[in-house]
């Protein structure tokens, strides 16, 4: 018997298969024989419905020429907020704060473009030293671009231990030199959630916009930006929301934010019964299309459309349960199958404070991962020494898990590891 009441058989395995409402959308998605695949929170697989939809849109293209822009499966010009509407209640906004534009950093730079306003003392920038890079990058630029050091205006709050950030010390270095803050809503590394909704009520208190990454969440569990008076937010579609790659982003502004200038502007910020008057003065819409640059990348959004529809039959509620139980089953198999064999679980272990990834610590943790990619399983490595784990609540199964973690125990048992080198690939 492990910890949650579940067992470390195989047969137990197969019998939460067979219980699982969601297991019948797994036959949607192109899975390789012979391998599994535990990287959906890097890049969602496809699904025959993204691929689907991004035949039409190509078929589109092919029949309709110009006129794709309003005619045919998926006119193209309305695409963006089409793709808004759907994605809108997997954020917990309306269809009017949700747009689908851009990428993650190239949203991040649109929104602190827009929002980020150094007045006096009030000047400086608020994010976490456990941040993505092209975060970090984006906002030194963007603090750069208004004549500041980065070293003294971006502001990273620190982590005691490496791998999780204490919402107190966040909340500390909310002082009233802090004019901005960016946050994730999930660590990339180790899945840790923030408290969205408290951090949003302290720096709402103390006069600060605030914003979040939802890379690691979007398309995971649910959000409720709106209800909890988020300013701002903005995600990747190709993780957990099966996008594809390079795909298409997303964010999302809240309606009290609307009438703003955009702080990147092009002409499909407008309002679209006046984009194509041609005039000089840009009449913004009156939504988070705002928010949009130039003209969309619609074979890059073409997917979502498919991917989305296998989201609102399942249902982000009902997918965020079995993420819980499955990532909850794949912990208490490594701390029962795994015992003294150098892992580390970097995860928290409350439901209410992890996202939709396990972060397994080895001081072997690159060439384990090349071991794993040998014996057909996909995980991701981060330096210097996290395994990535996604069992993803769409596709994966109780028995994939329950392989993944035989397979772990063998190659530790049989050192097969050995006969690669420790250090990353070019891409890790
Ligand atoms: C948390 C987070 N932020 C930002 C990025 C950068 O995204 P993109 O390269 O699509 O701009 C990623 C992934 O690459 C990410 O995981
Ligand atoms: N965006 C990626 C890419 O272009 C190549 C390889 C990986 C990625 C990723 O998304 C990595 C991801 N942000 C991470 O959490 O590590």
């Amino acid at each position: 018997m492990l910890l949650n009441n579940f067992q470390a058989t195989l047969e137990y395995a197969k019998e939460l298969d067979k219980e699982d409402s969601l297991k019948h959308f797994r036959e949607e998605f192109y899975l390789k024989p012979g391998s599994i695949y535990m990287d959906g929170n890097s890049l969602g697989l496809l699904s025959k419905r993204a691929e689907r939809t991004l035949l039409e849109s190509l078929e589109d293209w092919k029949e309709y020429g110009i006129d794709g822009w309003t005619q045919g499966n998926h006119p193209w010009f309305f695409m963006a907020d089409e793709l808004g509407k759907k994605l809108a209640p997997l954020v917990g906004g309306s269809a009017e704060e949700v747009i689908v534009t851009g990428s993650t950093t190239v949203n991040l730079h649109q929104l602190v473009s827009t929002f980020y306003k150094p007045d006096g003392i009030r000047s400086k920038i608020l994010a976490d030293e456990l941040t993505f890079p092209s975060d970090i990058y984006a906002l030194q630029s963007q603090v750069r671009i208004h004549g500041f050091d980065p070293d003294t205006h971006l502001i990273r709050v620190k982590s005691r231990d490496g791998r999780f950030l204490e919402e107190d010390d966040i909340i500390a270095a909310m002082t009233d030199e802090i004019a901005l803050i960016v946050l994730p809503t999930v660590l990339y590394r180790s899945g840790q959630i923030l408290d969205i909704k408290r951090l949003t009520d302290e720096a709402h208190k103390r006069g600060i916009l605030i914003g979040f990454d939802g890379c690691h969440s979007v398309g995971s569990m649910p959000h409720s930006f709106s209800e909890w008076d988020v300013d701002f937010a903005f995600w990747c579609n190709y993780k957990h929301l099966n996008g594809g790659p390079g795909g298409v982003g997303g964010l999302f502004v809240n309606r009290k934010l609307f009438g703003k200038m955009p702080g990147l502007a092009g002409w499909f910020s407008s309002n679209k019964e006046k984009q194509f008057d041609m005039e000089h003065t840009l009449t913004p819409a009156h939504s988070a299309g705002a928010f949009q640059i130039g003209t969309p990348h619609v074979l890059s959004a073409a997917p979502l459309i498919g991917s989305l529809e296998i989201f609102t039959e399942a249902g982000i509620e009902n997918i965020r349960q079995k993420s819980l139980k499955i990532n909850q089953y794949l912990m208490d198999l490594i701390d029962n199958e795994l015992a003294d064999m150098g892992f580390v679980i970097g995860t928290p272990r409350e439901d209410a404070r992890r996202g939709g990834h396990v972060s397994l610590e080895h001081k072997e943790a690159a060439r384990i991962c090349k071991s794993l990619k040998e014996n057909g399983i996909i995980p991701d490595f981060r330096a210097p020494n996290i395994i990535r784990l996604a069992p993803v609540a769409l596709y994966t199964s109780y028995e994939d898990v329950w392989e993944v973690v035989q397979i772990l125990k063998k190659i530790i048992i049989e050192k097969q590891y050995e006969k690669f080198k420790n250090e990353r690939e070019v891409v890790a």
